[in-house]
């Protein structure tokens, strides 16, 4: 069983601060020492898991959520949407708990199966003369009362354990009703008018069945909530001869117990509920009419400590169908309710128990033994938010659950006090309805027994991991049964004033009994007493009453002491393990500042790069579209350069022409002087045009060179934040800059050319006037072309211009060329 799984209720047990059950008669279970072994036995704790209903399975209730691993052991794993998970995430706790079992049931299981193996051994020894006490745990809708009492097709345990007790004492009944149980542990001997006012009780309530049943079936309408759970009309599970699953086991059953031939028995039940923290008997006739109140029963304690309900009816059965009729009544008048999670859901703890006395075979029979079994119906543990609760049913849910917590205490404190090392703690059974009547079962009186019930649905996981942890408490409970012959639970056999009839007593002689004073029940009715016994007992009672007083006093200033020394030492417990989880949690908090810390810094880091690589995005040249521009600019540059070689190629061709040769002005000036003109204007034109293309041409590369230039500027901008790349880059850039003023250079050198080509042309012009001004003046005789060449080439040799183009008279000249 898991170590550290806990209910909050049986959690609370433990870290509730408590003190020593001094004052209790009856010492807590592991108090008790009995030599035999086989007496002290861990509290047997079965699991049942019910099947899911058609619509859980289409609410998607499957999930997983249970798995049965063996026999014995249950794995529960938290669904998605369960606090459970959700805790797990977090650090808190885990998503899978293991749970060990006296034995786990799964869906599969049958209620004849389920009885062969929880409830059978518990009859046989009950049968024997040991109490015995079972009692359902669970949420709400686990399926309790079906394991209880079952559906009229598969009846549950309780009608499957009448029906062995009924096959056990076959033929050995005792069919007088003469013999009653009485207060907790005691038989009455009754007188005829009282055997007669039972069986007018006992018919009585058989009737209201009767007329009940009529009622349905003389209404039009369909049955209440309250009997249509378990049909009334219907007592065919009751009918059965023996709902024992193998007939042979009646005989072995039968030799089996220690009920032998000479043996009769009588068998009493009864019927109550504790709702809202007020037992109500269910058999009681006055409860089914509704205008009625119903009748509150007190709760007290005999001589030795055990409890019993006061005025609670014991009902004599004959057999299974009685008893079963007996239940049909009950269960008419108990608390259900339809809540959103169970359409007939108990409202109330039920408990159905059963007497079994044991006699002589004899005509005058004596009391052998007294058994008791009890089996309880808790009503379901939930949470009020999930049923949906309010008004009466929170009210209710209320109640129900401070009576389980308290039951989670007692089993907590129960626990704890096994521990020899630990100090004894407080058993708080006195603080709930239930838990005083389980407390007898849980101090030696008899065996006890849970049965787990759960629903395997997603939706209560929860509540369902609470109830496993809370089994799981339980299931360390070592219990302690105290034979049946001890001295606080002797049988009595009192008549009908309530004094022991000594010589109707099987085990105990006259001498042997107690004295009448202290062994009368507190119970005994006192208006039957003479006034000298009374008065000499309430003698006795005042000095019992000073003693105790005494005893008391001392007692209180002990535990006064004790109390104030374990609430020391809790406190001082509580304040380290306070400040150890105070650490625990500062240190896990910082922990989980730091990683967010960081993981805000991660995040900052990462838009920060993001941001940065859009604005580089937005910027972005590719490096082909770059060097493409860059080649466009080197291509153009390349133009540039031969075009500006075709300029001084041409202007030197011009030049060469211009120069004044004197042969090509002799030809000239003898024989076209106007087509030569003529001509040089052409090319002067066509120079002109170029020049313009030229000047176009730059200017466009300038335009261009500028819009590169902001090109680049821009790239340079969002380069040269990221990487020496761009840097690189950058410096490439100037470069080019500077071969860009380069060829800003040469064009303006460009322009220089051509001004000095216009200042030719004019020289050019004005030596050509001159030159014809003086042919005119001369009038020379026509001579021969080669004489006129010279003369010429030796008249300009001395000109400006020659001087100008210097350079060009090393050219080859029209007589070189011939
Ligand atoms: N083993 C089972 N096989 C088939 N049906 C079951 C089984 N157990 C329970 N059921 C069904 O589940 C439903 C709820 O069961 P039941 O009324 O016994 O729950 P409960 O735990 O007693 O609830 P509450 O605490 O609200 O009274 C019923 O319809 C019942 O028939």
């Amino acid at each position: 069983m898991e170590g550290s799984g806990m209910s909050s209720a049986a959690c609370e047990g433990l870290e509730s601060l408590s003190y020593l059950d001094l004052i209790s008669k009856h010492a807590p279970m592991e108090c008790v020492s009995i030599g035999d072994p086989e007496a002290r036995q861990p509290l047997k704790v079965y699991l049942r898991v019910r099947p899911f209903s058609k619509a859980e399975l289409e609410n998607n209730e499957f999930q997983n959520c249970v798995i049965i691993e063996n026999p014995e052991t249950v794995t529960l794993q938290a669904p998605k949407e369960s606090s459970a998970m959700k805790n797990s995430e977090k650090g808190i706790g885990q998503s899978i708990h293991r749970f060990t079992f006296t034995r786990v049931f799964g869906p599969e299981a049958t209620q004849s199966e389920f009885f062969e193996g929880t409830m059978r051994e518990i009859v046989k020894t009950y049968i024997d003369g040991v109490n015995g006490l079972v009692f359902t745990y669970g949420v709400t809708n686990a399926g309790k009362t079906f394991t209880i009492q079952g559906s009229p097709k598969e009846v549950g345990i309780l009608t499957r354990s009448l029906d062995m007790i009924f096959t056990c004492i076959r033929g050995r009944q005792y069919l007088k009703m003469d013999l009653k149980p009485h207060l907790s542990n005691n038989i009455k001997k009754l007188e005829d008018v009282q055997v007669k006012q039972e069986e007018a009780i006992k018919a009585a309530i058989l009737a209201s069945l009767k007329e009940e049943t009529e009622n349905i079936l003389n209404s039009p309408t369909t049955p209440s909530a309250s009997s249509s759970i378990y049909d009334l009309t219907s007592t065919s599970n009751c009918t059965s001869p023996s709902l024992l699953s193998d007939p042979r086991e009646e005989k072995s059953l039968t030799t089996g117990t220690d009920l032998n031939h000479k043996t009769q028995s009588s068998v009493w039940v009864s019927f109550c509920e504790i709702y809202n923290e007020y037992v109500y008997d269910l058999l009681d006739t006055l409860s089914t009419s509704k205008n009625q109140k119903r009748r509150i029963l007190r709760i007290c304690e005999d001589q030795g400590g055990n409890s019993y309900i006061k005025d609670l009816k014991w009902i004599n059965i004959k057999s299974t169908e009685e008893a079963c009729k007996i239940l049909k009544i009950g269960n008419k008048n108990r608390s259900l309710a339809f809540t959103r999670m169970n359409q007939y859901s108990s409202r109330s703890h039920s408990i159905f128990s059963i007497r079994l006395l044991r006699l002589t075979d004899e005509d005058k029979p004596r009391v052998l033994g007294i058994s008791e079994l009890s089996l309880c119906d808790l009503a379901g543990s939930e949470r009020c938010n999930k049923a949906q609760s309010f008004g009466d049913r929170l009210k209710e849910a209320g109640n129900i659950n401070n009576s389980l917590l308290i039951l989670g205490k007692c089993i907590a404190a129960l626990k704890q006090n096994q521990n020899p090392k630990m100090k004894p703690s407080y058993v708080p059974f006195r603080e709930s309805k239930l838990t005083r009547l389980f407390q007898p079962f849980f101090c030696g009186k008899g065996k006890a027994c849970m049965i787990v019930n759960i629903n395997p649905c997603a939706s209560t996981y929860d509540e369902t991991l609470h109830v496993m942890k809370f089994s799981a408490v339980a299931k360390q409970v070592i219990q302690t049964v105290i034979p049946n012959n001890s001295e606080s639970f002797v049988p009595r056999l009192v008549g009908k004033d309530g004094k022991p009839l000594m010589h109707f007593d099987a085990n105990i002689s006259a001498q042997e009994l107690p004295d009448m004073e202290i062994s009368v029940e507190e119970e005994v009715d006192i208006t039957i007493m003479s006034h000298e016994d009374l008065l000499k007992t309430t003698e006795n009672l005042k000095e019992r009453l000073v003693m105790e007083k005494q005893s008391k006093l001392l007692l209180e200033v002990q535990i006064r002491k004790e109390m104030a020394e374990a609430m020391f030492q809790q406190l001082l417990e509580t304040e380290q393990t306070w400040s150890k989880r105070l650490e625990d949690v500062k240190e896990s908090y910082e922990d989980k500042l730091e990683s967010k810390f960081e993981m805000y810094k991660e995040a900052i880091k990462k838009h920060a790069y993001m941001c940065a690589m859009e604005q580089i995005e937005d910027h972005y040249v590719p490096i082909e579209e770059f060097i493409a521009e860059q080649e466009k600019v080197e291509d153009r540059d390349r133009k540039i350069l031969q075009l500006k070689l075709q300029l001084g190629e041409q202007s030197d061709g011009l030049l060469a022409l211009e120069s004044p040769s004197p042969i090509v002005h002799a030809t000239e000036g003898d024989v076209k002087p106007d087509l030569k003109y003529e001509e040089m204007q052409r090319t002067k034109e066509q120079l002109q045009r170029k020049c313009e293309e030229q000047d176009e041409l730059i200017k466009s590369l300038k335009f261009k060179i500028q819009k590169l230039n902001e090109n680049v500027q821009e790239v340079n901008e969002a380069c040269s934040k990221t990487s020496e790349e761009n840097s690189t880059l950058k410096h490439m850039l100037m470069l080019k800059d500077q071969e860009m003023r380069g060829l800003q250079n040469w064009a303006k050198r460009v322009l220089e050319l051509e001004t000095t080509v216009s200042s030719l042309q004019e020289e050019l012009d004005e030596t050509k006037k001159q030159l014809w001004s003086e042919d005119l003046k001369r009038h020379k005789p026509k001579r021969g072309l080669l004489a006129n060449l010279k003369s010429t080439v030796a008249g300009t040799s001395k000109t400006p211009i020659s001087k100008t183009v210097g350079k060009f008279e090393e050219c080859p000249t029209p007589s070189k060329l011939h």
